[in-house]
């Protein structure tokens, strides 16, 4: 087995790739527009009701028609999962295992198509689209070598004249339910670590970003995944969604993507159901409103691409994005003007032209709530830069920095989802690392600084999952920087880690007298 390494990020710049991902992009073309059925156990269901894909830089292109599952499929979806997790769960790990190391290797061969899909269903610039494809590759590769080493269990002691083991297996059925922010990596990331630890899945996709997940499951089924292991029902999340965390079969649900469904779903797993007999797993992955501090004993520069790099990237489209930064008075100004001037040279435009640096936002309800923080915003602090947007072809929504908001702050604390930060002044450190701080969230987190006592203090006192120092907060890397947050950001299930497989298996220790 060759030792895990996360999958190298394209270099756009040279002429071989860009033209590759030029092809995929026509091959994508291609086939716009089609239609996509239902999955389960592997029969292909065609329904009336549809959900159309669109894309987000051109509200006319219909990326694909989604067949649609409503109460009564999704009931035949669990059936099916139930039954065939009396199959799988017995099927060896090793060949669990084997078949998300071929999926890894069939999307690494199709590796600029998926991206140039990702660039027209959900806006995304190349150079985001091609790390979504690299982050489902690294799921693939590193959950597969996770479950080889956790596969005989853990060793426990024995007392002379017994042995004891530990072992893993399976939970149940799974109901896999992803955002449309990251449709390839989260979707897939959390449908196979539940499939490699002997689980059947009941996959509900974001509904503005089925299509990618309809390929998924094909490229699973491709590697050789049997049929009814991975079950494929787009649907409402307020009819499927509530249907099947509800469900008594449902033994987990794994969840990602906002507080407030996220709470919703939490509070309904934890009620008993007519014929249930376990207490279900709630694996949540939400929101965030996450924090750039900036030390006044800091590299300004670096700070400042920094803040603009993490605020603007997918246009702020990320749990993890600077939503707000905190820079010490000595060097607010200094390090805001260069913001400013960083963000007034952003592009903006469809994400398939290499040139733009970030697209649209990803439909109607995002532009509106977007824009009107902006406007809360205007009432908060000071725009320099952006504040404008337009909606007449696809969802733009240009960059925008909102200095000199205090820690209250309506856009200081709430979750905005969009390419807009807010900026504060705090008087030293100590009190810049206390408004970071001061948030319902505790997802991801940076400090800029070359003061390494403030450094360790913040290590210990800035209460986020994730805590990069030097650098910007978003970017994750499976397997380098496991990801998942405190507070209301979730269960700080730490996807891309050590221990996320084991939150979806249970534990089981035999001991037998020799
Ligand atoms: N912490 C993380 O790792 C992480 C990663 C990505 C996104 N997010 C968060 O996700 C949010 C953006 O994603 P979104 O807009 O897709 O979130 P969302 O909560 O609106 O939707 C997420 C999924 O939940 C489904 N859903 C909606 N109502 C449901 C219900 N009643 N029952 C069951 N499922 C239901 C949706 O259809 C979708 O598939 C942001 O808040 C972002 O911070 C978090
Ligand atoms: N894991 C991603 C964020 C996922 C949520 O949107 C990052 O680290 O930037």
């Amino acid at each position: 087995m060759i030792p895990y390494k996360h999958e190298p990020f394209t270099d756009f710049s040279t002429e071989e790739n860009n033209k590759a991902y030029l092809e995929a992009l026509k091959k994508v073309e291609g086939y716009l527009g089609e239609e996509y059925p239902l999955i389960i156990g592997g029969e292909r269901i065609t329904t009336n009701d549809k959900i159309v894909s669109y894309n987000p830089a051109n509200k006319e292109e219909v990326i694909g028609s989604v067949s649609k599952a409503d109460k009564e499929l999704a009931e035949k979806a669990m059936q099916v999962a139930d039954e065939t997790f009396n199959t799988w769960k017995k099927v060896k790990p090793e060949i669990r295992a084997d078949v998300l190391f071929k999926a890894a290797a069939i999307i690494r061969r199709r590796k600029h198509e998926f991206s140039a899909l990702l660039s027209k269903e959900a806006g995304k610039p190349w150079n985001e689209a091609d790390a979504d494809t690299a982050e489902a590759i690294d799921f693939l590769e590193y959950y597969g070598r996770q479950m080889l080493r956790l596969k005989d269990g853990q060793p426990v002691e024995s007392r002379p004249g017994e042995f004891n083991r530990y072992d893993y297996i399976p939970l149940g059925v799974g109901v896999i339910i992803s955002p449309w922010n990251f449709p390839f990596a989260i979707m897939a990331g959390t449908a196979v670590a539940a499939v490699v630890t002997g689980n059947t899945v009941l996959l509900k996709p974001a509904s503005t970003t089925p299509v990618v997940a309809y390929k998924f499951v094909e490229i699973l089924e491709e590697a050789g995944l049997p049929a009814g292991v991975v079950n494929y029902i787009p649907g409402s999340g307020a009819e499927v969604g509530d249907y099947l965390v509800d469900h008594p079969k449902t033994r987990f649900i794994s969840f990602t993507g906002s507080r407030d469904v996220g709470l919703r779903i939490y509070e309904r797993a934890s009620k008993l159901n007519d014929g249930q007999i376990w207490l279900k797993r709630v694996i949540a992955e939400m929101g965030g409103k996450d924090t750039i501090v900036v030390d006044k004993e800091a590299d300004l520069e670096l700070a400042a691409q920094s803040i603009v790099k993490s605020a603007f990237g997918f246009s702020g489209q990320k749990c993890s994005a600077c939503s707000r930064a905190v820079i010490v008075e000595d060097v607010y100004d200094e390090v805001l003007a260069r913001v400013e001037e960083l963000t007034k040279g952003l592009s903006v435009g469809d994400p398939t032209d290499v040139s733009n640096f970030t697209g649209p936002v990803i439909d109607a309800a995002a532009f509106k709530k977007i824009t009107n923080y902006i406007e809360i915003g205007k009432g908060e602090g000071r725009i320099v830069a952006g504040g404008t947007a337009d909606d007449s072809k696809g969802f733009f929504v240009n960059p925008t920095v909102i200095a000199d908001v205090t820690p209250e702050a309506r856009v200081m604390k709430e979750e905005i989802f969009g390419p807009v930060v807010a900026i504060a002044k705090a008087k030293d450190f100590d009190e810049a690392l206390a408004i970071a701080n001061n948030t319902e969230y505790g997802l991801t987190g940076a400090v800029i600084t070359n003061n390494r006592m403030n450094q360790e203090k913040a290590r210990e006192d800035f209460h986020v999952g994730n805590l990069y120092f030097n650098r910007g907060c978003t970017g994750a890397i499976v397997g380098y920087q496991p990801f998942g947050g405190f507070n209301m950001s979730g269960t700080d299930s730490k996807a891309g880690g050590p221990d996320y497989l084991q939150l979806h298996m249970q534990a089981k220790t035999t001991s037998e007298t020799l």
